[in-house]
C-alpha cells in the first residue's frame, strides 16, 4: 500500500506520550508541553528523541510527516539531519513563540525571526533531498502581530510551507479573540498576515465557521484532522465529512502528544469513531466516513493536504515509490485469514486490527529503509 502520511506531529513532545492525558489544551500545555519541549535546549537530548521518533513513525508506516520541533534551531536541525540520513520525506519547522505564555519557554520577536532565518538558509545549504523546512508560528496566542507579519513575510520570500493549530478549544479560541481584539475570527489573525497560502497545515480547526472554511478553502490551506488529540485533551469532534463536502483539503495528524499515538493506523480508527460518535448524536441522516474514505485521508488525500499529490500518495506512473510492504500473516498478529478470504478484507482487517508488526517494509523514494530502521 502507498506509505502513510502524518500532516501534524510533534517531534518533541514523542518523550512525554502516552502520559499528561488529564488536562485541556492550555493547562495541558503550561503543565507537561512546555517543561518537556524545555529540554531540547541540549542537543545530545535532542538526537536521542528526534531519532527515536523518526524510527518509530516509519516503523508504523509513516513515510511522510510534518514535524513541530521546539523554538531551538540547532535542535530542529538535528531533526532535518535525522530524517535525512534515517530517510523519511519531512517538513521540519522550528517552532515560533514570542509572547508571554510561559515564562522562560520563549523568544523576543527579533530572535524568533532572525533564528527562522538561520534555520531556512542552514537548510536551503544542506541540500537534503527529503527534508523541506515549515514556518512553525505555534498559534495566535504565543505570537505577537509583529511575529506573525514577519513570518508570513518570509514564508513568501522563501516559497516555503507554513503549519500552525487553530480553533482548537474553546477556552483557546477565547483566548485567541482576546490577545487579538482588532480581528473578526481566527483565521482572519492569520490571513490578514500572509500566514494562509496554498501550502498552510491548519491542524484541528474543529470550530472553524462555515465563512471561515470558506477562506481556508478560497486560500488552498489544509485542515489536519488530530482525532487522538482531539478527544484525549477534551478538545472535540471536528466534522471531517463537511469539509469532503466542501472540498475543503484535509488529511489525519497524530499530534504527538496531545494524541498518545504515534500511529496513523491508530488515527485513521479515531476519525471513523469520530464520524460514528457525530451519526450517534445527530441522527441517522448524518453520512458517516467509511475506512476508505479513511484510507484516502491517510494516503492520497494527505499527500494533497502537504501540497506533495503530483510525488506520492498511491502508485499512479510517475510518481515517487513511498510504500509499505504489509504482511498480514506476520507472527503474533491480530489478522485473522483464510486462502477463501478477498483482498479487499484483508485490507479491511489490516486497517482495524493491523499494527506494526504486519509492516515488513518501508520504501521512501524508492530506498527500502527495512532493515536499517525497523531492526532498531
Ligand atoms: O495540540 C496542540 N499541541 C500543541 O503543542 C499546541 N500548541 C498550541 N496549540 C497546540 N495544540
Ligand atoms: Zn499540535
Amino acid at each position: 500500500m502507498p506509505g502513510m502520511i502524518d500532516g501534524h506531529i510533534h517531534a518533541s513532545q514523542y518523550a512525554y506520550v502516552g502520559t499528561g492525558s488529564d488536562l485541556p489544551l492550555l493547562d495541558w500545555l503550561q503543565e507537561y508541553t512546555f517543561p518537556a519541549e524545555m529540554k531540547y535546549e541540549a542537543l545530545t537530548y535532542a538526537t536521542d528523541y528526534y531519532t527515536r521518533v523518526v524510527r518509530q513513525t516509519l516503523k508504523n508506516g509513516t513515510t511522510t510527516a510534518a514535524y513541530f520541533a521546539t523554538i531551538h534551531t540547532d535542535a530542529s536541525l538535528e531533526l532535518c539531519r535525522i530524517a535525512d540520513s534515517i530517510g523519511q520525506r519531512v517538513f521540519v519547522g522550528k517552532v515560533n513563540m514570542d509572547t508571554p505564555l510561559h515564562e522562560t519557554y520563549k523568544e523576543t520577536t527579533e530572535e524568533s525571526l532572525q533564528e527562522t532565518k538561520r534555520f531556512l538558509k542552514e537548510l536551503e545549504s544542506r541540500k537534503y533531498q527529503l527534508v523541506k523546512p515549515i514556518i512553525t508560528p505555534r498559534f495566535a496566542l504565543s505570537t505577537t502581530r509583529d511575529l506573525l507579519k514577519g513570518l508570513g513575510d518570509l514564508a513568501k520570500r522563501y516559497d516555503v510551507a507554513v503549519q500552525t493549530h487553530i480553533q482548537e478549544n474553546h477556552e483557546e479560541v477565547r483566548a485567541v479573540m482576546q490577545h487579538f481584539p482588532e480581528y473578526e475570527t481566527y483565521t482572519a489573525i492569520y490571513d490578514d498576515n500572509g500566514l494562509l497560502t496554498n501550502q498552510t497545515f491548519l491542524a484541528h480547526g474543529i470550530y472553524l465557521s462555515d465563512d471561515e472554511l470558506e477562506v481556508v478553502k478560497k486560500r488552498g490551506s489544509s485542515i489536519i484532522h488530530c482525532p487522538n488529540s482531539n478527544l484525549s485533551i477534551f478538545s472535540g469532534l471536528l466534522d471531517v465529512r463537511n469539509l469532503l463536502d466542501k472540498n475543503v483539503k484535509v488529511c489525519l495528524g497524530t499530534d504527538v502528544a496531545g494524541g498518545y499515538s504515534v500511529s496513523i493506523l491508530d488515527a485513521i480508527r479515531r476519525a471513523l469513531h469520530v464520524s460514528n460518535t457525530l451519526r450517534i448524536s445527530r441522527g441517522e441522516s448524518y453520512r458517516v466516513i467509511t475506512y476508505k474514505d479513511a484510507f484516502r485521508l491517510a494516503t492520497l488525500d494527505g499527500a494533497r493536504a502537504l501540497g506533495l499529490g503530483d510525488e506520492i500518495g498511491n502508485f499512479e506512473v510517475g510518481k515517487s515509490f513511498d510504500a509499505l510492504i504489509v504482511d498480514v500473516g506476520a507472527t503474533g498478529s491480530h489478522i485473522q485469514y483464510d486462502s477463501e478470504t478477498p483482498t479487499k478484507e484483508l485490507v479491511e482487517k489490516f486497517i482495524f486490527c493491523g499494527d506494526d508488526r504486519n509492516i515488513s517494509s518501508v520504501y521512501v523514494n524508492g530506498r527500502n529503509l527495512s532493515e536499517e530502521t525497523l531492526a532498531k
